[in-house]
């Protein structure tokens, strides 16, 4: 086996049953089989609904997978999400699996350098030198320091996602799933962040989002993963 792998998928099939529709059942993904090595970033490509969310999902162990497996290398080895059990799930969470979702989740009252520090601090990082590392992605990202001490809830919704992806790097975790994470973002933040995914790159990170902007993904990724609709859903 490559020993450079971070991810694995082999044969994931994801189907939702919708309980409030008489059990219609929604076939999504079906047969994908996904590598993503270290120092990748792997683009995942394909119309709206071909189920590139419910992927990263998957990857992420939201969704559990209605067939196949998803893998992921955490740091004692490989964990197959599916049959981890919870308390592995959150490990895996805390140490390996970065995840950027579109949108910040805002915690009132909390200031946004100690959100960008709290994954830093749930890993036993002192208070002062996680503080140090938010501020520095923030400061890379051009969120104004005048900020820093506010909770976001009142941001722009660049400000806002640059907060989150600030909180999403800071870690950085071995594999990073980044859901759009420049969609709110004007030209040149979204450059600031395409420096961050190399950078994420460069140290070995392994890498799988989605990147609805063609130029930034030409700019980010390494290559592209095409999905396509399941035969259910095209008819
Ligand atoms: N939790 C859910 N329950 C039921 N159906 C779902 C759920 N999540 C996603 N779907 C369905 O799965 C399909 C794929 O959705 P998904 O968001 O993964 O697509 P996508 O490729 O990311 O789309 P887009 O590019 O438009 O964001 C859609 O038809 C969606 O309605």
């Amino acid at each position: 086996m490559n020993d450079n792998l971070m991810i694995e998928t082999r044969g994931l099939a994801k189907t939702f049953t919708l309980h409030q529709q008489n059990g219609a059942r929604l076939p999504v993904l079906d047969g994908i089989d996904l590598a993503v090595a270290r120092g990748e970033c792997v683009a995942l490509t394909g119309p709206s609904g071909t189920g590139k969310s419910t992927l990263l999902r998957c990857l992420y162990g939201n969704y559990l997978a209605s067939a196949g497996e998803v893998r992921v290398r955490g740091a004692d080895g490989w964990v197959v999400l599916g049959r981890a059990a919870p308390r592995d799930v959150l490990l895996l969470r805390r140490d390996t699996l970065g995840y950027v979702s579109q949108f910040l989740r805002v915690i009132p009252r909390v200031p946004t350098l100690d959100i960008v520090a709290a994954p830093l601090r749930e890993r036993g990082v002192a208070e002062d030198e996680a503080r140090e590392r938010a501020a520095l992605l923030l400061r890379a990202l051009s969120l104004p320091e005048r900020l820093w001490r506010l909770p976001p809830a009142t941001f722009s919704g660049g400000e806002q996602q640059r907060v989150n992806i600030a909180r999403g790097l800071v870690a950085e975790h071995p594999v990073l799933l980044l859901d759009e994470p420049t969609a709110s973002l004007d030209a040149a933040n979204a450059e600031r962040v395409a420096q961050l995914i190399d950078v994420a790159r460069g140290r070995g990170a392994a890498i799988a989002g989605i990147f609805h902007d063609v130029a930034i993904r030409d700019r980010v990724a390494t290559r592209c993963f095409s999905l396509t609709l399941t035969p259910e859903v095209a008819t």
